[in-house]
C-alpha cells in the first residue's frame, strides 16, 4: 500500500454525504445501529440476514483494511430484526491513516441513519485481576493520544456534524452498560469473564513497555489497544448513543521477569474461540436497541 499519511483533516461533510449516498442507492437497509468489529470479532458480520456488503476499496473515499484479522468491507443487514450497518475491519493510525480517516466511516454510519454505535476490540490488560477471554464493557476511556494533542476533531469544525466543544462525562452511555450487564447475566458463564472498567488507546503498533504498562495502571487504564476511542469520539460529536467492549486477548506484560506473549495472530484466536458469546451478547444488546427505539 502507499504511505498514506493524511493531513489532519479528513472527510467534509459533502465527502461523508456521498458515501451514504452512494451506499443507501445500493441497498434497501435503513440501519439504526453501527457495529465495529474489532481484530478477530468479523464474526459479528457474519450473523446479518438480508445482507448487502461493500469492499472497501469499492466505496467513493473510503480507506483500506491493512491488518489481518479485519477483511475490509461494510455489511448492511438485519442482526436480528434490527436494521444495522457492520465494519467488518477498521481503521488504525499506525496504518498511517490521521485519526479523522481512521474515524471518518462513524459519520458515514450517521448519515446513513444510525443513532448508535457499538465498538469493539481486542485489547490487553493491565488490571492484574483480568484474564485473557475476559470481555470488558467499556465504562470510559482514557484519550492518551488527546493528551498529546492529536483528536479525530482537530482542525475546522463543520456544525452540520456537531459541536465545537464537545461534553465527553457520559460518552458510554449508562443505560446501554446495564442492559448488556443484565443480558450477560443470563447467559451461561458470562459472569465470570465480564468486567466494567477503562479502556486507553495508544498509537501503536508497538505494543508496550514494561514502564509503559506500570504507568497506564496508575493512571487507573484496565484495558489498552490501539483503536475506539477516536471512534467514539467523532459518534458523540454527531450526537451518536455509544456503547462498547474489549475481548481481553493478552496480559501486558508489567515485570521484567515475566516472558512477552504478544502476537496478533493469537489474539485474532481468542476472539474466535469467543465469537458465540459476543454474537450473543451483540445481538441481545442490539435487540434493546431496537426495542427502545420501536416504544
Ligand atoms: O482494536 P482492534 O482493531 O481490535 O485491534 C487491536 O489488535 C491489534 C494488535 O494486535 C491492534 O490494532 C489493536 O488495536
Ligand atoms: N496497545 C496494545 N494493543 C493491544 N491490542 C491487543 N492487545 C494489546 C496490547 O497489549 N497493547
Amino acid at each position: 500500500m502507499e504511505f498514506d499519511r493524511d493531513t489532519i483533516v479528513y472527510g467534509s461533510y459533502e465527502m461523508v454525504q456521498e458515501i451514504a449516498t452512494y451506499l443507501l442507492e445500493r441497498t434497501g437497509i435503513r440501519p439504526r445501529c453501527g457495529i465495529i468489529c474489532g481484530s478477530g470479532l468479523g464474526c459479528l458480520a457474519d450473523q446479518l440476514t438480508e445482507v448487502d456488503s461493500f469492499d472497501y476499496d469499492t466505496i467513493p473515499h473510503f480507506p483500506v483494511s491493512t491488518v489481518a484479522g479485519h477483511r475490509g468491507r461494510l455489511v448492511f443487514g438485519r442482526l436480528g430484526d434490527v436494521p444495522v450497518v457492520c465494519m467488518q475491519g477498521r481503521f488504525h493510525y499506525y496504518e498511517g491513516y490521521s485519526l479523522a480517516k481512521c474515524s471518518m466511516p462513524v459519520r458515514v454510519m450517521r448519515l446513513v441513519g444510525c443513532t448508535h454505535l457499538i465498538a469493539t476490540n481486542a485489547a490487553g490488560a493491565i488490571n492484574s485481576q483480568y484474564r485473557v477471554g475476559d470481555i470488558m464493557l467499556i465504562r470510559d476511556h482514557i484519550n492518551l493520544m488527546g493528551f498529546a494533542g492529536n483528536c479525530p476533531l482537530l482542525g475546522p469544525n463543520d456544525d452540520r456534524f456537531g459541536p465545537r466543544f464537545l461534553g465527553m462525562a457520559k460518552a458510554y452511555e449508562p443505560e446501554l452498560l446495564s442492559v448488556a450487564k443484565q443480558v450477560a447475566h443470563r447467559m451461561p458463564g458470562m459472569d465470570e469473564i465480564l468486567r466494567e472498567g477503562v479502556y486507553c488507546c495508544v498509537g501503536g503498533p508497538n505494543f508496550e513497555t514494561v514502564a509503559e504498562g506500570r504507568l497506564l495502571e496508575l493512571l487507573g487504564v484496565d484495558a489498552i489497544g490501539m483503536s475506539t476511542v477516536h471512534e467514539i469520539i467523532t459518534a458523540r460529536h454527531c450526537g451518536m448513543t455509544c456503547f462498547a467492549f474489549s475481548l481481553i486477548t493478552n496480559m501486558c506484560t508489567m515485570s521484567y521477569d515475566e516472558e512477552e506473549e504478544h502476537c496478533h495472530e493469537t489474539f485474532v484466536d481468542v476472539g474466535r474461540q469467543l465469537e458465540g458469546r459476543i454474537c450473543e451478547l451483540v445481538t441481545r444488546v442490539v435487540a434493546s436497541i431496537g426495542d427502545s427505539e420501536s416504544t
